[in-house]
């Protein structure tokens, strides 16, 4: 016979969860004025563990690789390749707290292009992490530039950050723009402008 308790914990799949980085999490609610013994919060602390462990999947593993499969095959087609509002999640290294957004991603083909999913897994990547939105955007740009060599990237990311608005200054519907254009996109005006309006910027 097992109990709600055994479920959650043990035998059933879930990833098991280390004693210290429990208690952390037990510490934590106390500090935060609660009982981590109540019933409510017995499995809490696995729980907020394993979430943790899902927010920040990206540490495990390399954005790179998944911009590895390049078709060549794309009939002559050398304009620009837009992925926009794509919806992420990430935290703020700060507070730890969501960072929730849309990013719009584009680049210059030379002789190649990726599979357009691929563009996306690249920002989750990185996204699940602990970021701040300014790192997230160069290294996502970066990523694209050293592994696909396009003529031009572009990244725009906007995004709204908990840490303001459920928190500290408690200010709400602000959105933070960051961007990083590289190659083309930086240095011909037109080029920058072209891929700026197409993202709707
Ligand atoms: N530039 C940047 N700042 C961020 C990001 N995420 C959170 N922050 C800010 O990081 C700052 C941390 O400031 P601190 O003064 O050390 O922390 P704090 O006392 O909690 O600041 P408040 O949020 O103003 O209460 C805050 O101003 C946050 O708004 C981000 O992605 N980029
Ligand atoms: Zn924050």
């Amino acid at each position: 016979m097992s109990c709600k308790h055994e479920e959650e914990t043990v035998g059933n799949g879930k990833m098991p969860v280390p004693e210290d980085v429990q208690e952390a999490i037990r510490t934590l609610i106390r500090w935060a004025g609660d009982d981590p013994t109540r019933e409510g919060l017995t499995d809490t602390p696995a729980r907020v563990a394993r979430a943790w462990k899902e927010y920040c999947q990206g540490y495990e593993e390399d954005p790179r690789v998944h911009l590895s499969r390049v078709f060549h095959e794309v009939g002559g087609y050398d304009e620009i390749v837009l992925l926009k509002d794509i919806p992420f999640q990430s935290h703020c290294e700060h507070h730890m707290a969501p960072i929730i957004g849309k990013a719009a991603i584009a680049y210059l083909p030379t002789d190649k292009v990726v599979g357009i999913s691929k563009l996306a897994r690249v920002l989750h990547g990185y996204a699940r992490r602990l970021q701040i939105q300014e790192r997230l955007t160069a290294e996502v740009a970066q990523c694209i530039w050293e592994e696909l060599h396009p003529r031009g990237v572009a990244v725009v990311i906007e995004a709204s950050h908990a840490c303001m608005s459920a928190r500290g200054v408690r200010t709400q519907g602000v959105g933070m723009v960051t961007s990083r254009v590289m190659g083309l996109f930086r240095s011909d005006h037109r080029s920058r402008e072209e891929v700026l309006k197409l993202m709707g910027y």
